[in-house]
């Protein structure tokens, strides 16, 4: 496995590459949360990052969605170094986020939250300088994720009441509503029952297919990860020490070692 963290650690200059990182690294304090983390995604990826509690999951993905700076190390989208760009800029250039506590409008409606994020994504785009014709652009949008995301007979229902798995939904809608190349999910899964759970890995992958977006997602459940991810990157006390293919992973010593040897069998099933 060491041999894949090595082609990793290459600068990978392809044109189907959407985001490195390069030595990223993150200290708290005397805590080294991320530790000189180079990984590669390539741009109809589906990649999911995973390990164990207080392995640096989550600060690494607030350090690519620029919620936290780095402290040493580079995040490159598509080969223009982002490092020092805020959350607001990356997300003009396309990097799309849905995190635990999603960025939704509770007293709104599904439809109302999903347009107004579509209309997020068109400020700037001055195609657009027609209003009603953006209005239209943005309704139709919104209905057309609101299918594709299963939401669309809760159109009408305001964020509130709906229930878990939906409002997980809902966020991830908002994020694709802005017009992502890469999505990062943050445990998309999370608090779902199993039929909940399989349906949002069906969703995921047919996210991936149908707009044809790199994905990078955080997730506990490995049935998920093992089901739906192209490769799977393992951090571990802040290191990064696999990244392989579920199979590559499944059978990895250092990985098995660190993690997944106290998991059963039928969790981790390709
Ligand atoms: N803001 C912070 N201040 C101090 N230490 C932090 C901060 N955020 C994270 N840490 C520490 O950094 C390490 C990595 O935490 P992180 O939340 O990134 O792990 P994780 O893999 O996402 O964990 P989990 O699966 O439990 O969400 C942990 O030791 C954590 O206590």
């Amino acid at each position: 496995m060491a041999e894949t963290i090595d082609t990793e650690r290459t600068h990978d200059t392809e044109s189907d590459v959407i985001l490195e990182t390069h030595g990223l690294t993150k200290k708290f304090g005397e805590v080294v949360a991320n530790d000189d983390i180079s990984i590669s995604v390539k741009d109809d990826e589906l990649r999911s990052i995973i390990g164990p509690n207080g392995a640096g999951k989550t600060t690494f993905f607030n350090q690519i969605a620029g919620v936290l700076p780095a402290t040493s190390g580079t995040v490159h989208f598509r080969g223009e170094d982002i490092t020092e760009l805020s959350i607001e800029e990356r997300s003009q250039l396309g990097i799309g986020r849905s995190y635990q506590s999603n960025e939704v409008f509770f007293d709104r409606t599904v439809f109302e939250n999903v347009r107004v994020a579509a209309q997020t994504a068109e400020v700037g785009d001055f195609s657009f300088n027609v209003f009603s014709r953006a209005r239209n652009y943005q309704q139709d949008r919104a209905e057309e994720i609101l299918e594709q995301l299963r939401l669309w007979d809760k159109r009408d229902t305001t964020a509130e009441n709906l229930s878990h798995g939906d409002q997980r939904r809902l966020g991830i809608a908002i994020a694709i509503a802005t017009d992502p190349d890469l999505l990062l999910l943050d445990e998309p899964t999370s608090g779902m029952g199993p039929e909940a759970t399989e349906e949002t890995a069906e969703l995921i992958e047919d996210i991936r297919n149908d707009l044809g977006i790199a994905i990078v997602l955080i997730e506990h459940d490995m049935s998920v990860v093992m089901g739906i991810s192209d490769r799977i990157t393992v951090l571990y006390n802040g290191d990064h020490i696999a990244t392989g293919s579920p199979e590559e992973i499944r059978t990895d010593e250092a990985v098995q070692d660190a993690y997944l040897g106290g998991m059963k069998e039928e969790e981790l099933e390709l």
